[in-house]
């Protein structure tokens, strides 16, 4: 998969902010380029008021990790570059040593579908200081927003309890990869098929389409309309009947179902684009149902999100199929996820790994400090808490206490016997060598099903859901509240 590649036609290394490039000259400068460090990938609250986050976009990390190389042509900017008084922004000497720079880092990651709660590390990467701050804003670009797309689909999916959803953002999505990023990601979150004929053919994904008013709109009548579709298509015959009166579509429609019949042919269904879409859709079915048609579908869309469906499912709206566009791959109520990238460790001149925090006025915004793994323990198959620990720590102990990082009067106790535990994040690259299998996109959409039925529909409701516990081993709390005094007397000399 090389997208992103196809997309700019060449290296993406500049793709960062330029305050990562004046770091990472300034750590040249000061001989700490090389220096180890960890960072970690972790978002503070789940988007949407949800209880659940969907993690996504892995597989574009992995293209970029793999394609993380200063062309020429980047060099050559980056030579351009000038300070006010006119002298050079980047010494020729650094940008010698930046076209040998080859990513060299070790990365773990979720994968992609696993379900991801505020705090844990999603994305781990340990390697040079200078490699892990350059790909701070990347790694954040891709996985906040793929992320919250797949997220949002889940939800949306969750809502249609079952039902098609079908994906039709790309007309109205933010700009061209935008677009496809989202396409991607809805899919992984529970999509059935995608609008967009290019993410279906660079990614893979099913895609599917009815038709528009405009072709309507183009004979002289509806009926007319529906002919020529089901002469064209007919195997796929989903009427749009809202064009002019919803009644009178149904009924044309029906009537071309029929002759499609005597052909031997089946019309799918009928799309309904406006109007109170419960009272129309239960017309319709009783209209379907009435002439012989029990098993055409009746899709809807126009402005869908969870909530419309959620409230349509309640009203007893017979729809099978839901069209969502605008508000799925804009993720209309919550435009960004707001992941941060904080280092977590580095290891100082005598070799040995200090652990690192920020503090802040907000106790939500001291990140966790050290080398982290992070586990889920569940039992017959249902997920019960997650805990973050030091890499160090053994994880055959009988006991936890996990702590709340953001309320410590928040704790719990976990016995491990007779529990399942699964490490969730994955070794995806050593020393810059790529050692994980990537799933095809079905495997991964898979994942994320497998996931969400690990939890119980209270973390899944979509309004105040009952938040799921992921904590700090006790130890690992212990550290980090060690650091924060610490860091709080610090005097800056
Ligand atoms: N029964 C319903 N319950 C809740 N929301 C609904 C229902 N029917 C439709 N909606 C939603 O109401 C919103 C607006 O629909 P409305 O009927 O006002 O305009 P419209 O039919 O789209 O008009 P237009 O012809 O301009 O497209 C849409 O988001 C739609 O999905
Ligand atoms: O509403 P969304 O969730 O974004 O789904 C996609 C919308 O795009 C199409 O509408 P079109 O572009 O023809 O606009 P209109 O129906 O609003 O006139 C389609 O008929 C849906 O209404
Ligand atoms: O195929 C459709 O019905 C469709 C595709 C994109 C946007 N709206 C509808």
């Amino acid at each position: 998969m090389k997208i992103t590649q196809d997309l700019y036609q060449g290296s993406l290394a500049l793709l960062t902010d330029f305050y990562q490039l004046t770091m990472a000259y300034a750590y040249w400068k000061s001989g700490k380029a090389e220096e180890e460090a960890v960072f970690n990938l972790f978002f503070r609250k789940n988007p949407f008021q949800g209880g659940f986050t969907v993690a996504a976009g892995l597989d574009y990390i992995i293209d970029y990790c793999r394609n993380f190389k200063f062309g020429q042509d980047d060099l050559d900017y980056l030579k351009s570059m000038k300070n006010a008084d006119g002298s050079l922004t980047f010494e020729p000497a650094f940008l010698e040593y930046l076209s040998k720079m080859e990513f060299s880092c070790d990365l773990d990651a979720v994968e992609e579908g696993t379900v991801v709660f505020p705090h844990m590390p999603i994305i781990k990467i340990k390697g040079p200081l200078i490699q892990c701050q350059l790909l701070e804003t990347p790694l954040l670009n891709i996985i906040n927003f793929q992320t919250l797309i797949a997220t949002k689909a889940a939800r949306i999916v969750y809502a249609a309890k079952g039902d098609s959803v079908l994906e039709f953002g790309l007309r109205r999505a933010q700009g061209i990869d935008g677009a496809l990023a989202a396409s991607r990601a809805a899919y992984i979150g529970g999509c059935t098929s995608t609008s967009n004929v290019m993410a279906g053919k660079l990614f893979g994904i099913p895609v599917s389409g009815t038709h528009a008013h405009s072709w309507i709109m183009s004979f002289d009548s509806e009926l007319e309309a529906f002919k020529a579709y089901a002469d064209a298509f007919p195997d796929k015959c989903v009427f749009l009947v809202d064009t002019y009166d919803t009644i009178k579509g149904v009924k044309n429609a029906i009537e071309v179902g029929k002759i499609l019949r005597e052909r031997g042919k089946e019309m799918l269904g009928v799309r309904i684009d406006s109007g109170d879409l419960a009272y129309y859709s239960n017309l319709a079915r009783e209209m379907l149902d009435e002439a012989g048609f029990p098993d055409a579908k009746i899709v809807a869309s126009n402005d869908l999100d969870e909530q419309i469906i959620t409230s349509l499912k309640i009203q007893e709206a017979s729809i099978n199929v839901w069209g969502v566009g605008t508000k799925l791959v804009t993720a209309f109520d919550q435009p960004a996820l707001g992941a941060v990238y904080k280092l977590a460790a580095i290891k100082n001149k005598e070799g040995l790994w200090e652990p690192k925090v920020k503090v802040s006025q907000q106790s939500i915004k001291i990140n966790v400090p050290g080398n982290q793994r992070v586990v889920r323990f569940s039992k017959n198959g249902k997920a019960l808490a997650d805990m973050i620990f030091l890499k160090e720590e053994s994880l055959e102990r009988g006991q936890f206490t996990i702590i709340d990082p953001v309320d410590p009067t928040k704790r719990k106790k976990i016995y491990t016997d007779g529990l399942e535990k699964e490490e969730l994040l994955k070794s995806i690259f050593e020393k810059g060598t790529k050692v994980y299998e990537r799933p095809d996109i079905h495997q991964t959409k898979k994942n994320t099903e497998r996931n969400l039925t690990q939890f119980d529909k209270a973390h899944k409701r979509l309004v105040n859901p009952h938040v799921y516990p992921v904590g700090l081993e006790e130890g690992l709390y212990e550290l980090r509240t060690q650091l924060v005094f610490k860091m709080k007397d610090y005097d800056g000399a």
